[in-house]
Parts: structure tokens; sequence; C-alpha cells
């Protein structure tokens, strides 16, 4: 395929590996080759198996994947939640498999808010709204003990309520509100700490479709407004369908990707959105494929490789026609 490299082009490529930046040195959340193996009544589950994912400063994002293929297990490592067992994981510079109990906590505190599918698992019951959205600020020492402090508190779950279009639910306790507004006042509570992201696992999970969206609003004002990173979980396709970026996960891995970009239609002048699906290609050079792609060509086990000028083929494996 290619001719024999000179000593020359040997030293050229190293000293090119050499300088190149690290994996993930200028994204907010780095996840490189991580592994969960779990182990339940002797049996080992290998919930992650070398994930990488990279999610840059600003992005609203959304992961997707079939029930088992380890959203849950990667979301509670990134929330400082869970440890992962191999590989790495920084977000925000934080190192997650080296923090200390004490730097986990302040992690939680400082970093990351987060925002569950069971509405009554983010507020506390007997709270009113304003009370719940103050209380990490409070637990984070923030603007201090005094009647000033208070105050401040105060003005601030005030703006964020406000922003979230939930002002008028300030005084209600959880059960006075409807499970939208809930995840509305979840997501300022998600927020009242100044999260650098914000992870939300499956949070229209128990609300229809109309107030789904209405949550999704919400996570696109904290994204717009505050400039806050947003991961979302979900299997809600309308949701999928309405970032910039959703990720697949397959098997404990990244697997396929969609961009969409808006494009103005050179006869109508219109702006639609143009979406383009992606495999991820690790650094050992593997990519999963998707699977109605290899199923629709009857592929499986071994496939033929040719590199073109432009582009690899992959090819159902022909070696027996031969
Ligand atoms: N604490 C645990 N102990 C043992 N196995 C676990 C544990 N947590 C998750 N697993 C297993 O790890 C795999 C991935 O689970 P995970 O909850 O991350 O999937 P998921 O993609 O979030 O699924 P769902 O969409 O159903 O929530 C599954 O096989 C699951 O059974």
């Amino acid at each position: 395929m290619t001719s024999n490299p000179t000593l020359a082009d040997l030293a050229g490529r190293v000293a090119a590996d050499r300088d190149r930046p690290a994996y993930g040195h200028d994204a907010l959340i780095t996840c490189d080759r991580l592994v969960r193996v779990f182990t339940a009544d002797g049996v080992e589950v290998q919930a992650l198996q070398g994930l990488d994912l990279l999610v840059r400063e600003g992005e609203l994002m959304a992961l997707v994947g079939a029930s088992g293929s380890g959203k849950s297990t990667l979301m509670n490592i990134l929330a400082g939640l869970d440890t992962p067992t191999a590989g790495a994981a920084r977000v925000a510079g934080r190192d997650l498999l080296t923090m200390s109990a004490k730097d986990r906590l302040a992690y939680r505190r400082e970093v990351v808010g987060f925002v569950w599918q069971q509405t009554s698992r983010n507020l506390l019951p007997y709270l009113t709204s304003a009370q719940n959205v103050a209380l990490p600020m409070q637990l984070a020492g923030r603007r201090g003990r005094s009647r000033a402090g208070r105050r401040a508190r105060a003005e601030r779950a005030r703006e964020l309520l406000e922003l979230l279009e939930v002002a008028d639910c300030r005084d209600r306790r959880p059960h006075e509100m409807s499970g939208g507004q809930q995840q509305r006042v979840a997501i300022a509570v998600a927020l009242a700490g100044d999260p650098s992201v914000l992870l939300a696992d499956e949070p229209t999970g128990e609300l229809d479709s109309h107030t789904a969206e209405q949550i999704f609003a919400a996570f696109r004002t904290a994204n717009e407004r505050l400039g806050t990173t947003v991961v979302i979980v979900t299997h809600d396709q309308a949701v999928a369908g309405e970032v910039r970026r959703t990720v697949a996960i397959r098997d404990g891995r990244t697997s396929t990707e969609v961009l969409r970009r808006s494009e103005v239609d050179a006869v109508t002048g219109h702006e639609r959105v143009v979406a383009r699906e992606y495999a991820m290609l690790d650094r050992a050079g593997r990519l999963q494929l998707p699977a109605e792609y290899t199923r629709a060509l009857g592929m499986r086990d071994r496939v033929a490789l040719e590199l073109e000028p432009d582009h690899i083929a992959v090819r159902p494996d022909d070696s027996d026609r031969e």
C-alpha cells in the first residue's frame, strides 16, 4: 500500500506525535479510554469499555443509547458520584480518578450541577422553591452567614427562578407544583452553585411531550444566557433532534455522532437544519459501524478494506469469491 519509510520519515513521525497536543487538551470534559467494571454476585459487568468523549466549553449536547449501554454509569462518574475502574476522566481540569473525598465534595458543589429524572429526587419536599435554590449556595458558604448574605442568596434564587420562568412558584413546595415546574426549579437548584457543567439524566422521562419541550427550552436558556455547558442523557428523539450534537453510546463506548448545522437554502432563502452522521475513530484506529449499515450489507466478522485517495472503502468480505 505504501513504500517503506526512511529513517528520516520515521524520525519525522515520532517528532510529529510528540508535538501533537494531548488528547482533549482544550476540552472541558475529557473521557479517555474510560472503563467501569461492576461485580455483582461474582459476575463482572463491563458497563464502560474504553469510552472516549470530548465536550467543549459552552456546548449543549445529548447522549443517547439503548438501555444498558452505559449512559447512567458515565453520568454518575461525571457527577463525581462514582469512580472509574480505569482510563482517564477530567472535568474543568479536575481529575476524577485521583480526587480525594474532600476534593470530590468540592467538585460536586462547585463544578457540576445535576438534574435527575425523578422530579422528587431533585428537590427537598419540605422546602419552598426559593429555599431549595438558596440551599446549595448556603451549603457552599456562598455570600456569608450575615443578613446581607442571606439577602444576596434570596436575590440570586429569585433571578434564577425568573430566568427559568417559575418565579410564581417561589413560595410553593414541590407537591404544590406540576412535574414540569418541579423540573424547572430543579434546573435552578442545579445552577445555584454556578457550575461549569450541568448534567441531566433523562430529565424529561416523566413528562408529556409538550412539557418536555419546555424543559428542553429551559436547558437551552441556561446554556445560552449563563454559558453553562449542558450534557443531557435522553431517550426522547425530539430532544435529541434539538441539539447540535448527539453522541450515541453502544456497549459502553461512544459509537456514532450526529452533528447538525443550519444552512440557508440558496433558492428559497429559508434556513434549514442539515444533519450528518459520523463514526468515532479511537486512537487505536477502532471504528464502530452502525448496526443498521452492517446489517443492510450482511457484513460480519471480516470486511474488505481499501485505501482510496480521499476515503477508506469498507466492503463485505469477498475472499471466498477469489
Ligand atoms: N451498580 C451496578 N452493579 C452492577 N451492574 C451495574 C450497576 N450499575 C449498572 N450496571 C450494569 O452496567 C450496564 C450499564 O448500565 P447503565 O445504567 O449505565 O445503562 P443505561 O444506558 O443508563 O441504561 P438505561 O437507559 O436503562 O438507564 C448494565 O448492564 C447494568 O446492568
